[in-house]
Protein backbone atom coordinates (compact mmCIF):
# COMPACT_ATOMS: atom_id res chain seq x y z
CA UNK A 1 0.00 0.00 0.00
CA UNK A 2 1.34 3.72 -0.61
CA UNK A 3 1.36 5.72 2.01
CA UNK A 4 0.81 8.34 -0.69
CA UNK A 5 -0.10 11.39 1.24
CA UNK A 6 -4.29 12.60 1.81
CA UNK A 7 -4.50 15.97 0.31
CA UNK A 8 -6.51 18.91 2.42
CA UNK A 9 -8.19 21.25 0.60
CA UNK A 10 -10.11 24.36 2.14
CA UNK A 11 -12.98 23.88 2.60
CA UNK A 12 -14.00 27.60 1.35
CA UNK A 13 -11.91 29.57 -0.95
CA UNK A 14 -9.51 32.29 1.77
CA UNK A 15 -10.95 35.80 1.71
CA UNK A 16 -8.60 38.32 -0.68
CA UNK A 17 -5.97 39.66 1.39
CA UNK A 18 -7.31 43.26 0.07
CA UNK A 19 -9.82 43.59 2.59
CA UNK A 20 -7.30 44.12 4.73
CA UNK A 21 -6.29 47.26 3.09
CA UNK A 22 -8.85 49.40 4.60
CA UNK A 23 -8.35 47.89 7.79
CA UNK A 24 -5.79 49.33 10.01
CA UNK A 25 -3.26 52.86 8.95
CA UNK A 26 -1.68 51.56 6.31
CA UNK A 27 -1.52 55.37 4.69
CA UNK A 28 1.74 56.80 3.15
CA UNK A 29 4.73 57.09 4.66
CA UNK A 30 8.53 57.80 4.02
CA UNK A 31 11.15 55.10 4.12
CA UNK A 32 14.71 56.13 4.82
CA UNK A 33 17.25 53.00 4.55
CA UNK A 34 20.14 52.50 6.06
CA UNK A 35 22.46 50.36 4.58
CA UNK A 36 20.63 51.11 0.91
CA UNK A 37 24.00 49.97 -1.26
CA UNK A 38 24.05 46.64 0.73
CA UNK A 39 22.90 42.66 0.35
CA UNK A 40 19.91 42.81 2.14
CA UNK A 41 18.36 46.34 0.56
CA UNK A 42 19.22 44.47 -2.73
CA UNK A 43 17.97 41.48 -2.25
CA UNK A 44 15.04 41.27 0.14
CA UNK A 45 13.80 44.86 1.23
CA UNK A 46 13.27 46.64 -2.17
CA UNK A 47 11.86 43.44 -3.93
CA UNK A 48 9.75 43.40 -1.40
CA UNK A 49 8.91 47.00 -1.41
CA UNK A 50 7.89 46.45 -4.92
CA UNK A 51 5.64 43.99 -4.34
CA UNK A 52 3.80 45.83 -1.86
CA UNK A 53 3.30 48.79 -4.20
CA UNK A 54 2.26 45.83 -6.91
CA UNK A 55 -0.06 44.70 -4.58
CA UNK A 56 -1.83 47.74 -4.17
CA UNK A 57 -0.53 48.14 -0.30
CA UNK A 58 1.94 50.99 -0.74
CA UNK A 59 0.81 54.35 -1.40
CA UNK A 60 2.25 56.11 -4.57
CA UNK A 61 2.91 58.87 -2.47
CA UNK A 62 5.59 57.66 -0.04
CA UNK A 63 8.99 58.40 -1.07
CA UNK A 64 11.85 55.50 -0.43
CA UNK A 65 15.24 57.19 0.50
CA UNK A 66 18.69 55.07 0.62
CA UNK A 67 21.49 55.59 2.85
CA UNK A 68 24.65 54.33 2.79
CA UNK A 69 28.37 55.64 2.46
CA UNK A 70 29.43 55.39 -0.98
CA UNK A 71 28.48 58.23 -3.36
CA UNK A 72 25.83 57.83 -6.01
CA UNK A 73 23.13 59.69 -7.60
CA UNK A 74 19.58 58.87 -7.90
CA UNK A 75 19.56 57.69 -10.95
CA UNK A 76 22.30 55.32 -10.28
CA UNK A 77 20.46 53.84 -7.02
CA UNK A 78 17.51 53.49 -9.70
CA UNK A 79 18.98 51.96 -11.78
CA UNK A 80 20.93 49.24 -9.52
CA UNK A 81 17.59 48.44 -7.75
CA UNK A 82 16.23 47.82 -11.37
CA UNK A 83 18.66 45.08 -11.74
CA UNK A 84 18.39 43.91 -8.24
CA UNK A 85 14.18 43.43 -7.77
CA UNK A 86 14.46 42.02 -11.40
CA UNK A 87 17.01 39.51 -10.26
CA UNK A 88 14.37 38.19 -7.19
CA UNK A 89 10.92 38.86 -9.02
CA UNK A 90 9.44 35.27 -8.97
CA UNK A 91 6.69 35.98 -11.48
CA UNK A 92 7.01 37.94 -14.92
CA UNK A 93 9.96 40.39 -15.48
CA UNK A 94 8.73 43.86 -14.48
CA UNK A 95 7.25 45.66 -17.43
CA UNK A 96 9.25 49.02 -17.69
CA UNK A 97 6.17 50.61 -17.20
CA UNK A 98 5.55 49.86 -14.20
CA UNK A 99 9.15 49.71 -12.92
CA UNK A 100 9.24 53.82 -14.30
CA UNK A 101 5.95 54.52 -11.83
CA UNK A 102 7.66 52.76 -8.69
CA UNK A 103 10.83 54.35 -9.37
CA UNK A 104 9.70 57.98 -9.36
CA UNK A 105 9.62 57.44 -5.68
CA UNK A 106 13.68 55.97 -5.12
CA UNK A 107 15.96 58.11 -4.19
CA UNK A 108 19.70 58.36 -3.20
CA UNK A 109 21.33 60.34 0.02
CA UNK A 110 25.04 59.85 0.65
CA UNK A 111 25.91 59.78 4.91
CA UNK A 112 28.75 58.41 6.48
CA UNK A 113 26.72 57.15 9.84
CA UNK A 114 29.90 57.44 11.68
CA UNK A 115 30.33 60.88 11.17
CA UNK A 116 27.80 63.47 13.20
CA UNK A 117 28.82 66.53 11.07
CA UNK A 118 27.03 65.31 8.50
CA UNK A 119 23.47 64.84 10.12
CA UNK A 120 22.45 67.95 9.86
CA UNK A 121 22.63 68.81 6.06
CA UNK A 122 21.58 64.98 5.19
CA UNK A 123 18.69 65.76 7.38
CA UNK A 124 17.39 68.56 5.63
CA UNK A 125 18.13 66.45 2.46
CA UNK A 126 15.27 64.17 3.67
CA UNK A 127 13.46 66.44 5.05
CA UNK A 128 13.27 67.85 1.66
CA UNK A 129 12.05 64.61 -0.18
CA UNK A 130 9.51 64.31 2.12
CA UNK A 131 8.35 67.70 1.80
CA UNK A 132 8.03 67.38 -1.65
CA UNK A 133 6.11 63.83 -1.67
CA UNK A 134 3.66 65.77 0.79
CA UNK A 135 4.93 63.22 3.54
CA UNK A 136 6.32 64.94 6.36
CA UNK A 137 4.89 63.44 9.43
CA UNK A 138 5.17 59.50 8.89
CA UNK A 139 8.77 58.36 8.86
CA UNK A 140 9.90 54.63 8.73
CA UNK A 141 13.58 54.02 9.11
CA UNK A 142 15.10 50.68 8.60
CA UNK A 143 18.80 49.86 9.82
CA UNK A 144 19.63 47.39 7.27
CA UNK A 145 23.45 48.03 8.40
CA UNK A 146 25.59 45.94 10.87
CA UNK A 147 24.35 45.68 14.02
CA UNK A 148 27.20 48.17 14.99
CA UNK A 149 26.08 51.12 13.53
CA UNK A 150 22.28 50.67 14.97
CA UNK A 151 23.06 53.46 17.82
CA UNK A 152 24.53 55.42 15.30
CA UNK A 153 21.53 55.42 12.64
CA UNK A 154 19.47 56.64 15.77
CA UNK A 155 21.91 59.15 16.14
CA UNK A 156 21.62 60.17 12.66
CA UNK A 157 17.60 60.51 13.02
CA UNK A 158 18.11 62.87 15.93
CA UNK A 159 20.85 65.06 14.70
CA UNK A 160 19.11 65.03 10.98
CA UNK A 161 16.11 66.41 13.05
CA UNK A 162 13.69 63.25 11.94
CA UNK A 163 12.83 62.18 15.37
CA UNK A 164 10.33 65.02 16.35
CA UNK A 165 9.04 65.94 19.53
CA UNK A 166 6.17 64.36 21.42
CA UNK A 167 3.03 66.64 20.72
CA UNK A 168 1.39 68.27 23.57
CA UNK A 169 -0.38 65.57 25.01
CA UNK A 170 3.09 63.81 25.37
CA UNK A 171 2.09 61.80 22.11
CA UNK A 172 5.68 60.09 20.29
CA UNK A 173 5.50 61.52 16.45
CA UNK A 174 4.54 58.70 14.18
CA UNK A 175 8.13 57.22 13.60
CA UNK A 176 8.92 53.56 13.06
CA UNK A 177 12.04 52.55 13.33
CA UNK A 178 12.92 48.55 12.01
CA UNK A 179 16.00 47.21 13.48
CA UNK A 180 17.83 44.15 11.80
CA UNK A 181 19.46 40.99 13.64
CA UNK A 182 21.65 40.06 14.81
CA UNK A 183 20.17 42.14 18.25
CA UNK A 184 23.32 41.73 20.26
CA UNK A 185 25.73 39.42 20.69
CA UNK A 186 25.18 38.59 24.04
CA UNK A 187 23.29 39.22 26.51
CA UNK A 188 25.15 42.18 28.11
CA UNK A 189 25.60 43.73 24.30
CA UNK A 190 21.63 43.09 24.13
CA UNK A 191 20.79 44.73 27.06
CA UNK A 192 23.14 47.48 26.32
CA UNK A 193 21.68 47.55 22.41
CA UNK A 194 18.17 48.32 23.98
CA UNK A 195 19.44 50.70 27.04
CA UNK A 196 20.96 52.55 23.63
CA UNK A 197 18.48 52.63 21.37
CA UNK A 198 15.59 53.86 23.99
CA UNK A 199 17.47 57.13 25.35
CA UNK A 200 15.71 58.57 21.58
CA UNK A 201 12.75 56.42 21.18
CA UNK A 202 9.98 55.14 22.78
CA UNK A 203 9.88 51.14 22.96
CA UNK A 204 6.14 50.93 21.08
CA UNK A 205 8.68 52.91 18.06
CA UNK A 206 10.54 49.89 17.65
CA UNK A 207 10.32 47.32 15.68
CA UNK A 208 13.09 44.30 16.04
CA UNK A 209 12.96 42.10 12.97
CA UNK A 210 13.60 38.29 12.40
CA UNK A 211 11.92 37.59 9.39
CA UNK A 212 11.44 33.80 10.35
CA UNK A 213 8.04 35.40 11.68
CA UNK A 214 7.09 36.82 8.47
CA UNK A 215 6.94 33.44 7.13
CA UNK A 216 3.58 32.45 6.07
CA UNK A 217 4.07 28.52 7.59
CA UNK A 218 5.77 30.27 11.01
CA UNK A 219 2.84 32.26 11.22
CA UNK A 220 0.96 29.05 10.33
CA UNK A 221 1.66 27.18 13.84
CA UNK A 222 -0.46 29.60 15.86
CA UNK A 223 -3.60 29.34 13.62
CA UNK A 224 -2.98 25.53 13.74
CA UNK A 225 -2.83 24.83 17.44
CA UNK A 226 -5.29 27.90 18.63
CA UNK A 227 -7.70 28.01 15.84
CA UNK A 228 -8.58 24.59 15.81
CA UNK A 229 -10.49 22.81 18.77
CA UNK A 230 -8.19 18.81 18.41
CA UNK A 231 -4.67 18.84 18.31
CA UNK A 232 -3.81 21.48 21.01
CA UNK A 233 -5.33 18.74 23.84
CA UNK A 234 -2.23 16.88 22.83
CA UNK A 235 0.74 19.30 22.91
CA UNK A 236 1.98 18.52 26.18
CA UNK A 237 3.93 16.31 28.28
CA UNK A 238 1.11 13.48 28.53
CA UNK A 239 1.23 13.09 24.37
CA UNK A 240 4.32 14.44 23.44
CA UNK A 241 7.31 12.08 22.90
CA UNK A 242 10.10 15.01 22.07
CA UNK A 243 10.22 18.40 19.59
CA UNK A 244 12.97 18.57 16.94
CA UNK A 245 12.99 21.46 15.26
CA UNK A 246 15.95 21.86 12.44
CA UNK A 247 16.87 25.10 10.31
CA UNK A 248 19.18 23.53 8.02
CA UNK A 249 21.10 25.04 5.00
CA UNK A 250 22.79 23.34 1.76
CA UNK A 251 24.97 26.54 1.11
CA UNK A 252 28.27 27.75 2.72
CA UNK A 253 29.39 30.76 3.51
CA UNK A 254 28.63 32.96 0.62
CA UNK A 255 28.20 36.25 -0.35
CA UNK A 256 31.10 38.00 1.54
CA UNK A 257 29.84 36.92 4.47
CA UNK A 258 32.92 35.13 5.66
CA UNK A 259 33.77 38.67 7.79
CA UNK A 260 30.86 38.65 9.72
CA UNK A 261 29.60 34.95 10.18
CA UNK A 262 33.01 34.04 11.27
CA UNK A 263 32.57 36.82 14.30
CA UNK A 264 29.06 35.70 14.53
CA UNK A 265 28.29 31.41 14.62
CA UNK A 266 25.43 29.30 14.30
CA UNK A 267 24.33 29.72 17.47
CA UNK A 268 24.33 33.74 17.60
CA UNK A 269 23.09 33.47 13.73
CA UNK A 270 20.42 31.43 13.58
CA UNK A 271 19.69 29.27 16.81
CA UNK A 272 19.82 32.04 19.05
CA UNK A 273 16.69 34.09 17.09
CA UNK A 274 15.05 31.43 14.02
CA UNK A 275 15.23 28.59 15.74
CA UNK A 276 14.22 29.70 19.20
CA UNK A 277 11.60 31.67 17.77
CA UNK A 278 9.94 28.82 16.25
CA UNK A 279 10.08 26.75 19.81
CA UNK A 280 8.39 29.91 21.56
CA UNK A 281 5.58 29.33 19.14
CA UNK A 282 5.26 25.90 19.28
CA UNK A 283 5.22 25.46 23.11
CA UNK A 284 3.57 28.44 24.24
CA UNK A 285 0.78 29.30 26.13
CA UNK A 286 -2.28 30.46 24.13
CA UNK A 287 -2.49 34.34 24.44
CA UNK A 288 -5.30 35.73 26.38
CA UNK A 289 -5.91 37.71 22.85
CA UNK A 290 -4.27 37.63 19.36
CA UNK A 291 -2.30 40.96 20.24
CA UNK A 292 1.05 41.87 19.94
CA UNK A 293 2.04 41.69 23.71
CA UNK A 294 -0.38 38.78 24.57
CA UNK A 295 1.53 37.00 21.87
CA UNK A 296 4.92 37.98 23.30
CA UNK A 297 4.32 37.84 27.13
CA UNK A 298 3.64 33.85 26.32
CA UNK A 299 7.00 33.84 24.17
CA UNK A 300 8.99 35.53 27.03
CA UNK A 301 7.99 33.05 29.12
CA UNK A 302 8.80 29.69 27.35
CA UNK A 303 12.17 31.51 26.94
CA UNK A 304 12.70 32.12 30.66
CA UNK A 305 11.71 28.32 31.11
CA UNK A 306 14.71 26.97 29.13
CA UNK A 307 16.69 24.58 30.88
CA UNK A 308 19.79 22.62 29.59
CA UNK A 309 19.06 19.40 28.36
CA UNK A 310 21.90 17.63 30.10
CA UNK A 311 24.42 18.00 33.52
CA UNK A 312 27.64 18.66 31.11
CA UNK A 313 27.62 20.92 28.68
CA UNK A 314 28.99 18.34 26.39
CA UNK A 315 25.85 16.58 26.86
CA UNK A 316 23.72 19.19 25.64
CA UNK A 317 25.22 21.22 23.01
CA UNK A 318 27.14 20.78 20.49
CA UNK A 319 29.25 22.68 17.93
CA UNK A 320 29.92 21.22 14.88
CA UNK A 321 32.31 23.07 11.87
CA UNK A 322 32.29 21.51 8.32
CA UNK A 323 35.54 19.71 6.49
CA UNK A 324 35.85 20.02 2.21
CA UNK A 325 34.22 16.38 1.22
CA UNK A 326 31.73 16.05 -1.79
CA UNK A 327 32.80 18.40 -4.30
CA UNK A 328 32.52 21.35 -1.39
CA UNK A 329 35.04 22.97 0.67
CA UNK A 330 35.50 23.57 4.60
CA UNK A 331 34.67 25.99 6.60
CA UNK A 332 38.03 27.23 6.89
CA UNK A 333 38.72 27.24 3.02
CA UNK A 334 36.06 29.75 2.91
CA UNK A 335 35.92 33.62 2.02
CA UNK A 336 37.07 35.65 4.88
CA UNK A 337 37.51 33.54 7.46
CA UNK A 338 40.45 34.08 9.98
CA UNK A 339 42.81 31.18 9.81
CA UNK A 340 42.40 28.51 12.40
CA UNK A 341 38.83 29.69 13.42
CA UNK A 342 37.02 27.89 16.12
CA UNK A 343 33.64 29.40 14.74
CA UNK A 344 30.68 26.68 14.74
CA UNK A 345 29.22 26.35 11.16
CA UNK A 346 26.47 23.93 13.19
CA UNK A 347 25.10 23.92 16.35
CA UNK A 348 22.64 21.38 17.95
CA UNK A 349 20.86 21.64 21.79
CA UNK A 350 18.94 19.57 23.86
CA UNK A 351 16.58 21.58 25.93
CA UNK A 352 13.94 21.39 28.42
CA UNK A 353 10.93 23.89 28.44
CA UNK A 354 10.96 23.64 32.41
CA UNK A 355 6.84 24.50 32.66
CA UNK A 356 4.02 22.62 33.77
CA UNK A 357 3.06 21.60 30.26
CA UNK A 358 6.82 20.66 29.24
CA UNK A 359 8.47 19.13 31.93
CA UNK A 360 10.31 15.97 30.97
CA UNK A 361 9.93 16.66 27.18
CA UNK A 362 13.23 16.76 25.46
CA UNK A 363 12.95 19.65 22.64
CA UNK A 364 16.32 19.23 20.15
CA UNK A 365 17.49 21.92 18.02
CA UNK A 366 19.80 21.61 14.99
CA UNK A 367 21.32 24.03 12.43
CA UNK A 368 23.99 24.80 9.92
CA UNK A 369 25.14 25.21 6.82
CA UNK A 370 26.83 22.97 4.71
CA UNK A 371 23.70 20.55 5.35
CA UNK A 372 22.21 17.70 2.93
CA UNK A 373 19.32 19.98 2.27
CA UNK A 374 17.72 23.43 2.60
CA UNK A 375 14.91 22.44 5.13
CA UNK A 376 13.48 23.73 8.09
CA UNK A 377 10.95 21.97 10.07
CA UNK A 378 9.33 21.46 13.68
CA UNK A 379 8.48 17.58 14.19
CA UNK A 380 6.12 16.96 17.28
CA UNK A 381 6.92 13.38 18.13
CA UNK A 382 4.10 11.45 20.04
CA UNK A 383 3.79 8.98 22.58
CA UNK A 384 3.69 5.12 21.30
CA UNK A 385 0.07 3.77 22.09
CA UNK A 386 0.48 2.30 25.85
CA UNK A 387 0.09 -1.06 24.08
CA UNK A 388 0.85 -2.98 20.29
CA UNK A 389 -1.59 -4.64 19.84
CA UNK A 390 -0.68 -4.57 15.85
CA UNK A 391 2.04 -5.52 13.88
CA UNK A 392 3.09 -5.83 10.65
CA UNK A 393 5.99 -8.24 9.25
CA UNK A 394 9.19 -6.60 6.87
CA UNK A 395 11.49 -8.82 4.84
CA UNK A 396 14.59 -7.59 3.57
CA UNK A 397 15.87 -10.63 1.79
CA UNK A 398 15.56 -13.54 3.93
CA UNK A 399 15.50 -11.92 7.10
CA UNK A 400 11.94 -10.56 8.66
CA UNK A 401 11.22 -8.11 11.23
CA UNK A 402 7.91 -8.40 13.08
CA UNK A 403 7.32 -4.29 13.14
CA UNK A 404 4.55 -2.46 15.66
CA UNK A 405 2.90 1.14 15.70
CA UNK A 406 5.22 3.90 14.34
CA UNK A 407 4.91 7.13 16.57
CA UNK A 408 2.64 9.74 14.93
CA UNK A 409 4.14 12.69 14.27
CA UNK A 410 3.24 16.28 13.05
CA UNK A 411 6.06 17.74 11.46
CA UNK A 412 5.31 21.79 10.36
CA UNK A 413 7.29 22.39 7.24
CA UNK A 414 8.13 25.55 7.09
CA UNK A 415 10.06 25.04 3.69
CA UNK A 416 10.43 23.83 1.20
CA UNK A 417 6.99 22.55 0.36
CA UNK A 418 5.71 24.64 2.70
CA UNK A 419 2.75 22.45 5.00
CA UNK A 420 1.57 20.20 7.56
CA UNK A 421 1.95 16.73 7.68
CA UNK A 422 0.43 13.90 10.40
CA UNK A 423 1.42 10.66 10.37
CA UNK A 424 -0.45 7.82 11.67
CA UNK A 425 -1.20 4.18 11.88
CA UNK A 426 -3.77 2.47 9.32
CA UNK A 427 -4.84 -1.30 8.27
CA UNK A 428 -2.85 -2.38 5.50
CA UNK A 429 -5.43 -3.91 3.19
CA UNK A 430 -5.42 -7.68 2.96
CA UNK A 431 -6.39 -10.37 5.42
CA UNK A 432 -5.03 -10.03 8.29
CA UNK A 433 -4.41 -7.12 10.37
CA UNK A 434 -1.31 -5.26 9.57
CA UNK A 435 -0.24 -2.14 10.39
CA UNK A 436 1.09 0.61 8.10
CA UNK A 437 2.42 4.17 8.34
CA UNK A 438 0.45 6.63 6.31
CA UNK A 439 0.38 10.67 6.13
CA UNK A 440 -2.45 13.34 5.94
CA UNK A 441 -0.68 16.22 3.79
CA UNK A 442 -1.87 19.68 4.01
CA UNK A 443 0.26 21.36 1.10
CA UNK A 444 -0.10 25.06 0.87
CA UNK A 445 0.66 25.46 -2.95
CA UNK A 446 -2.35 22.57 -3.69
CA UNK A 447 -4.65 24.33 -1.22
CA UNK A 448 -4.02 27.96 -2.20
CA UNK A 449 -2.96 28.17 -5.58
CA UNK A 450 -1.81 31.72 -4.88
CA UNK A 451 1.85 32.86 -4.15
CA UNK A 452 2.72 33.19 -0.52
CA UNK A 453 3.80 36.49 0.55
CA UNK A 454 7.41 36.79 0.97
CA UNK A 455 8.33 36.79 5.06
CA UNK A 456 9.72 40.92 3.95
CA UNK A 457 6.81 41.64 2.51
CA UNK A 458 4.26 40.81 5.26
CA UNK A 459 6.48 42.68 8.46
CA UNK A 460 7.00 45.96 6.20
CA UNK A 461 3.07 45.95 5.52
CA UNK A 462 2.98 45.21 9.44
CA UNK A 463 5.64 48.22 10.08
CA UNK A 464 3.03 50.53 8.01
CA UNK A 465 0.06 49.11 9.94
CA UNK A 466 1.94 49.38 13.27
CA UNK A 467 1.27 46.11 14.06
CA UNK A 468 3.96 44.43 16.20
CA UNK A 469 2.91 40.95 16.69
CA UNK A 470 6.06 39.74 14.38
CA UNK A 471 8.49 41.79 16.43
CA UNK A 472 10.44 40.71 18.54
CA UNK A 473 10.60 42.74 22.11
CA UNK A 474 13.46 43.48 24.41
CA UNK A 475 12.50 40.76 27.34
CA UNK A 476 12.21 37.71 24.79
CA UNK A 477 15.40 38.25 23.51
CA UNK A 478 17.12 39.18 26.86
CA UNK A 479 16.12 35.91 27.98
CA UNK A 480 16.84 33.83 25.13
CA UNK A 481 20.44 34.84 25.60
CA UNK A 482 20.54 34.53 28.94
CA UNK A 483 19.63 31.07 28.11
CA UNK A 484 22.60 31.09 25.37
CA UNK A 485 25.55 32.68 27.02
CA UNK A 486 26.76 29.56 28.97
CA UNK A 487 27.36 28.23 25.99
CA UNK A 488 28.70 31.31 24.45
CA UNK A 489 30.99 31.67 26.84
CA UNK A 490 32.26 27.97 26.87
CA UNK A 491 32.27 27.81 23.09
CA UNK A 492 34.81 31.49 22.80
CA UNK A 493 37.44 29.58 25.42
CA UNK A 494 40.97 28.74 23.36
CA UNK A 495 40.66 25.20 24.30
CA UNK A 496 37.01 24.47 22.59
CA UNK A 497 37.31 23.30 19.45
CA UNK A 498 33.84 22.54 17.29
CA UNK A 499 33.69 18.74 15.85
CA UNK A 500 33.79 18.40 12.40
CA UNK A 501 31.59 16.78 9.75
CA UNK A 502 32.04 16.45 6.17
CA UNK A 503 30.38 19.12 4.58
CA UNK A 504 27.06 17.61 2.94
CA UNK A 505 26.17 15.48 5.49
CA UNK A 506 23.58 16.09 9.38
CA UNK A 507 26.49 17.39 11.38
CA UNK A 508 29.09 16.10 13.53
CA UNK A 509 28.19 12.09 14.99
CA UNK A 510 27.69 13.95 18.78
CA UNK A 511 24.97 15.53 17.48
CA UNK A 512 23.45 12.56 16.32
CA UNK A 513 24.24 10.57 19.80
CA UNK A 514 22.37 13.44 21.40
CA UNK A 515 19.07 11.55 19.94
CA UNK A 516 20.43 7.99 20.32
CA UNK A 517 21.25 7.96 23.59
CA UNK A 518 17.77 8.23 24.34
CA UNK A 519 16.79 5.57 21.84
CA UNK A 520 15.67 8.96 19.48
CA UNK A 521 16.66 10.16 15.72
CA UNK A 522 16.43 13.10 14.08
CA UNK A 523 14.42 12.95 10.70
CA UNK A 524 16.32 12.57 7.68
CA UNK A 525 18.85 11.04 8.74
N1 LIG B 1 21.82 39.99 3.87
C1 LIG B 1 20.91 39.22 4.44
O1 LIG B 1 20.36 38.28 3.86
C2 LIG B 1 20.52 39.46 5.85
C3 LIG B 1 21.03 40.53 6.55
N2 LIG B 1 20.62 40.76 7.82
C4 LIG B 1 21.15 41.91 8.58
O2 LIG B 1 20.95 43.11 7.84
C5 LIG B 1 22.01 44.02 8.08
C6 LIG B 1 22.66 44.40 6.76
O3 LIG B 1 23.19 43.23 6.16
P1 LIG B 1 23.75 43.22 4.66
O4 LIG B 1 22.91 44.05 3.76
O5 LIG B 1 23.97 41.80 4.34
O6 LIG B 1 25.17 43.94 4.84
P2 LIG B 1 26.11 44.57 3.70
O7 LIG B 1 27.50 44.46 4.24
O8 LIG B 1 25.82 44.02 2.37
O9 LIG B 1 25.69 46.12 3.68
C7 LIG B 1 26.06 47.01 4.70
C8 LIG B 1 25.52 48.40 4.39
O10 LIG B 1 25.89 49.26 5.45
C9 LIG B 1 26.41 50.46 4.89
N3 LIG B 1 27.38 51.09 5.78
C10 LIG B 1 28.42 50.52 6.42
N4 LIG B 1 29.09 51.44 7.13
C11 LIG B 1 28.47 52.62 6.92
C12 LIG B 1 28.67 53.94 7.36
N5 LIG B 1 29.66 54.26 8.21
N6 LIG B 1 27.84 54.90 6.94
C13 LIG B 1 26.82 54.61 6.10
N7 LIG B 1 26.57 53.38 5.64
C14 LIG B 1 27.38 52.39 6.05
C15 LIG B 1 27.09 50.02 3.62
O11 LIG B 1 27.22 51.14 2.80
P3 LIG B 1 28.54 51.38 1.90
O12 LIG B 1 28.67 50.12 1.11
O13 LIG B 1 28.20 52.55 1.07
O14 LIG B 1 29.68 51.56 2.83
C16 LIG B 1 26.07 49.00 3.11
O15 LIG B 1 25.04 49.69 2.44
C17 LIG B 1 22.95 43.30 9.05
O16 LIG B 1 22.61 43.65 10.36
C18 LIG B 1 22.65 41.83 8.81
O17 LIG B 1 22.95 41.04 9.93
C19 LIG B 1 19.68 39.97 8.42
C20 LIG B 1 19.14 38.89 7.78
C21 LIG B 1 19.53 38.53 6.44
O1 LIG C 1 19.13 35.40 9.20
C1 LIG C 1 19.66 34.56 8.50
O2 LIG C 1 18.88 33.71 7.82
C2 LIG C 1 19.37 33.05 6.67
C3 LIG C 1 18.38 31.93 6.39
O3 LIG C 1 17.14 32.50 6.07
P1 LIG C 1 16.16 31.77 5.07
O4 LIG C 1 14.95 32.63 5.04
O5 LIG C 1 16.87 31.67 3.75
O6 LIG C 1 15.91 30.41 5.65
C4 LIG C 1 20.77 32.52 6.87
O7 LIG C 1 21.28 32.04 5.64
C5 LIG C 1 21.65 33.63 7.35
O8 LIG C 1 22.95 33.11 7.63
C6 LIG C 1 21.10 34.31 8.58
O9 LIG C 1 21.83 35.49 8.84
Amino acid sequence: MSDAPTAIRPIVQPVTDRILKSDGEAGAASFVIFGASGDLTARKLLPALYDLWQDGYLSDASPIIGVARRDKTDAEFREEMHVAVNEEARTAPIAPGDWDRFAARLFYRRLDIATPEQYPAWGESIKAIEREAGVTDRRIAYLAVGPSLFHDCVEALAGGGLIPEDDQDDHPPWLRVVVEKPFGTDLESAKELNHDLRVKLRETQLYRIDHYLGKETVQNVLMFRFGNGIFEPLFNRQHVDHVQITVSESQGIEGGRGGYYDTAGALRDVLQNHVLQLLALVAMEPPAKFAADDIRDEKRKVMEALRPGGEKLDDWAIAGQYVAANGKKGYLEEDRIKEGSTTEAFAALKCRVDNWRWSGVPFYLRTGKRLPEKLTEIAVQFKLPPMQLFRTVECSGDVCDLIGAQPNRLVFRVQPNEGIELSFSSKRPGMQYQIHPVRMDFDYSEAFPTKLPEAYERLLLDVMRGDRTLFTRDDELEAAWRFLDPILKAWAKPEHKPQEYPAGTWGPDAAEQLMSDSGRQWRGE
